[in-house]
């Protein structure tokens, strides 16, 4: 059995859905599972370009097989060596041993580190700019290293003016269908897309910025990303990059606020809520509040990538702040969230550490953040005379909000 369809002039694509893996690296839930892709040109030479993961090996191995129709593998074109693509890379070395493999010299270090099976025999190093004649097609190598591993190159079909962008581009979920035009892209691979992008490589941002300037220099007809769906059409690759261009510089997609709160005994999620409705109440549309104790923290980042605006609602639990919150900056910290005006409450009972905790993150250790005052630093739960601070508050996200530009002109 295959799965193959061929996009153009000889380059097909070879896709596999995994429904099976509960938690993609073993972190983030995927309940819709997530796709894996890679591609074969069948030229004067043939070549396959990355593997899968090794849940799909078996399906990666009779599509390669099908596609070659008895003849011999000349060239894998290793992109990196991240096992959910390289994890079915030596099946496919050992069923074809004399295939070249493409990749540069620490991609062959790492091959060896993971599989402990050395192919010195086999491997061609390419550089940036390096090319690959396979007949009517050549491929060129471009360099993007961090995104998201060292040693990722992407390829260039010179012929076709296709871009096998590695894991850039890529989404979580499964499709039905093999190109963005096909699906609702905005409506239901928007969000996977931005989780997978702010998670997997959010972090890199800056390096996902140069990749972009690179491939602005080129012209671009095809996007065919590891995970997820093909980009074919003028409208559907536009559209991801632009989504692109605010992601990696950290420029939000929209103006509004996310409110991520976390509650032991809801008095916290209250003062949260009531600062919602007052927002609502200065005409800030689409006001999203999420608990971070109970959705997965990937999901919130990914919102708080989406919009301009953040407010942080948490309680002092154990002399600390309350570890959901915790885990959730931390989490952002890590992927270098930056450019946000952020509001803060916190809450304790008798000895606070949660304002402190939320104000250190929010001015010292994110990067270009700035906190929105007044912030507030309840006892327990929100009194009266407090109430007027939750007040200045929304008066004052409200209108940082409404004199925040146009997010397009940000990028
Ligand atoms: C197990 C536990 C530990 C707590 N530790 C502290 C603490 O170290 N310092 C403090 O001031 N309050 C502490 N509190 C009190 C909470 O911060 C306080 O009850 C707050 O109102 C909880 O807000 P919530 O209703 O949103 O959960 C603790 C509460 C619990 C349940």
């Amino acid at each position: 059995m295959y799965c193959v369809e061929e996009i153009k002039n000889g380059i097909y694509w070879m896709g596999c859905n995994d429904f099976r893996t509960e938690l993609f690296e073993r972190i983030f839930p995927i309940p819709e599972g997530i796709t894996y892709n890679s591609y074969f040109i069948d030229d004067e030479k043939t070549c396959v370009l990355d593997a899968m993961d090794k849940s799909c090996r078996d399906e990666f191995l009779e599509n390669v097989e099908h596609l070659l129709h008895g003849r011999k593998l000349d060239y894998f074109v290793l992109q990196h060596m991240e096992p959910d693509h390289a994890s079915s890379a030596l099946a496919l070395i050992e069923k074809y041993p004399d295939v070249k493999i493409i990749g540069q010299p620490q991609t062959f270090k790492l091959f060896e580190q993971f599989f402990r099976h050395p192919c010195p025999n086999n491997y061609v190093s390419v550089k940036e700019g390096d090319q690959l004649a396979l007949g009517k097609h050549t491929l060129q190598f471009i360099k993007a290293p961090m995104v998201h591993w060292p040693e990722v190159i992407m390829s260039y079909d010179l012929t076709d003016k296709m871009l096998f962008s590695a894991d850039a581009f890529g989404m979580f979920g499964t499709t039905g269908n093999v190109y963005a035009d096909q699906v609702d892209f905005e409506e239901n691979y928007l969000d996977p897309a931005r989780r997978y992008y702010v998670n997997i490589v959010g972090k890199f941002g800056p390096q996902v910025v140069n990749v972009l300037k690179k491939a602005s220099g080129i012209p671009i007809d095809v996007i065919c990303p590891l995970h997820g769906v093909v980009f074919r059409t003028p409208e559907t690759i536009q559209y991801i990059v632009k989504k692109y261009q605010h992601w990696a510089q950290y420029v939000p997609e929209k103006k509004g606020v996310v409110i991520a709160f976390s509650s032991i005994y809801g008095n916290t999620e209250r003062a949260a809520c009531v600062l919602a409705h007052k927002l609502s109440q200065q005409g800030i549309h689409d006001v999203r509040l999420y608990d971070v104790a109970k959705i997965h923290p990937s999901y919130i980042t990914a919102k708080a990538w989406e919009y301009s605006h953040l407010v942080l609602a948490a309680p002092t639990y154990n002399l600390n702040l309350f570890l959901p919150m915790e885990s959730f900056l931390h989490d952002l910290k890590t992927l270098l969230f930056q450019k946000r005006k952020i509001a803060i409450i916190a809450n304790h009972s008798w000895a606070s550490a949660a304002y402190k905790t939320m104000v250190d993150y929010v001015e010292d250790q994110f990067k270009c953040c700035e906190l929105i005052e007044p912030a507030l630093d309840m006892k327990s739960s929100l009194c009266d005379d407090q109430e007027c601070i939750v007040d200045e508050m929304a008066l004052r996200i409200a209108e940082d909000i409404k004199a925040y530009p146009d997010p397009e002109t940000l990028i």
